[in-house]
C-alpha cells in the first residue's frame, strides 16, 4: 500500500486549479511506499530533457525513480544524476515490474517506430502513464491505434503543436473546449499546455491553472512539467489530480522563478513551492 505524502487538489467552483494542500508522509513511510516512478529516455546526444523529468519527478516527492535507456544514453545521464538511478532498457520491458507506480515516455524519445512500440509496451502493461512531446508526435499517422489502448489513468500532455498533430480534426480556437473533446476522443486525461493550462478527464471533468507565468516560456519546462505530473501520480493521485497538481506547481515555479528562469533551475525550486503548500506551512 502506498503511504506517500500527498496533495488535497481543490478546483473552485469556476473550475480553476487552487493551491494544492501537501500533507507530510506519515512517520513510518520508506521510499517505496512513497513511490516508485520510470522514466524513459532519449537516445545519445538527446537525453537532457528525460533527465529534467527525471529530476523533478524525484523531487516532487516520489520515493525512488529510475531512468530507463540505452547504455550508450545512460553514460551520458550517469555523469549528472547521482541520486536517480538507471536501468538499461529490455526488448519486454520486464524490469516494469509491479512495484512501478507511474512511468512517463516522450521528452527527447526521438519520434520512431521505437518510441511508438515503447508506449504500446507500456500501456499493455497498464502502468499509470504520462505521453509527452515525441510520445505524442510518433502517433500522428495512427493516432486510432493509440487511442485504441488509453484509458482514465493515463496522462497526454500536449503542447499545441502536439495536439494539432494528434487532434487534426479539432479546433484549438476554443481551448476548453478543445480539451474536453480531446479526453473524450482518446480516453485519456489531457493537459494542454500554454499561458492558460486547460485539464480534462474523460468523464467530462475540466480544470484549467491560470497560476503561471510567462518566464515558463523556456526550453525543458514542460519536460519538468511532465516530471511533476509522473511524481504525483507515483504517489497514488488520480491522472486527473496528478494533471491538476502539477499545473499548479509548475505555475508557481514559474511566479516565484521570475526573470532568468531556466528548466534547469526550475527543478530547484520545487522543494521551495512545496514548502509553501504545506498545510501547516505559511500556506
Ligand atoms: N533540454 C532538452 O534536451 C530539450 C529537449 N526537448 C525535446 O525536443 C523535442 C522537440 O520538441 P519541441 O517541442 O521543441 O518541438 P516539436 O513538438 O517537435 O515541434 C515544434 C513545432 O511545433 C509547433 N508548435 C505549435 N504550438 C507550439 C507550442 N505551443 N510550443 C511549441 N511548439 C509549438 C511549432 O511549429 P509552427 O507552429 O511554428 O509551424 C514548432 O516549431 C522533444 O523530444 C522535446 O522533448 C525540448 O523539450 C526542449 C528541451
Ligand atoms: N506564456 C506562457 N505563460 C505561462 N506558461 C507558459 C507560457 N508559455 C509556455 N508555458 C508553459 O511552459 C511549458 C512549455 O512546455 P513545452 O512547450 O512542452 O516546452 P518544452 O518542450 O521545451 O519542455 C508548458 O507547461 C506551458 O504551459
Amino acid at each position: 500500500m502506498l503511504c506517500s505524502m500527498s496533495f488535497l487538489c481543490t478546483i473552485s467552483d469556476e473550475r480553476v486549479i487552487e493551491r494544492p494542500v501537501l500533507l507530510v508522509p506519515p512517520a513510518d513511510t520508506h521510499k517505496y511506499a512513497r513511490g516508485s516512478a520510470m522514466v524513459f529516455s532519449g537516445p545519445a546526444l538527446h537525453t537532457g530533457a528525460s533527465r529534467l523529468t527525471a529530476q523533478a519527478a524525484l523531487a516532487v516527492g516520489a520515493g525512488l525513480v529510475t531512468l530507463v535507456g540505452e547504455r550508450d544514453a545512460l553514460h551520458e545521464h550517469a555523469a549528472h544524476v547521482t541520486a536517480i538511478m538507471l536501468r538499461e532498457e529490455d526488448a519486454h520491458l520486464a524490469i516494469v515490474d509491479e512495484r512501478v507506480r507511474a512511468a512517463a515516455i516522450g521528452p527527447g524519445a526521438g519520434v520512431s517506430s521505437h518510441t511508438r512500440d515503447t508506449v504500446m509496451h507500456l500501456l499493455k502493461k497498464g502502468v499509470p502513464l504520462l505521453l509527452d512531446a515525441d510520445a505524442l508526435t510518433s502517433f500522428e499517422n495512427c493516432p486510432a491505434k493509440l487511442f485504441e489502448h488509453l484509458h482514465d489513468q493515463i496522462v497526454l500532455t500536449p503542447h499545441e503543436g502536439e495536439f494539432a498533430r494528434l487532434f487534426p480534426a479539432i479546433d484549438l480556437a476554443d481551448r476548453r473546449t478543445a480539451a474536453r473533446l480531446a479526453a473524450e476522443v482518446s480516453g485519456a486525461v489531457v493537459l494542454l499546455k500554454g499561458p492558460e493550462t486547460v485539464v480534462a478527464a474523460p468523464d467530462g471533468r475540466l480544470a484549467v491553472n491560470r497560476h503561471a507565468s510567462p518566464w515558463l516560456a523556456t526550453a525543458g519546462s514542460g519536460d519538468v512539467l511532465t516530471g511533476l505530473v509522473c511524481g504525483t501520480l507515483a504517489q497514488g493521485h488520480t491522472a486527473f489530480e496528478a494533471a491538476c497538481i502539477a499545473c499548479w506547481l509548475h505555475g508557481d515555479i514559474g511566479v516565484q522563478g521570475g526573470p532568468g528562469l531556466t528548466a534547469d533551475h526550475m527543478v530547484g525550486l520545487i522543494p521551495l513551492v512545496l514548502a509553501e503548500c504545506l498545510s501547516e506551512g505559511k500556506g
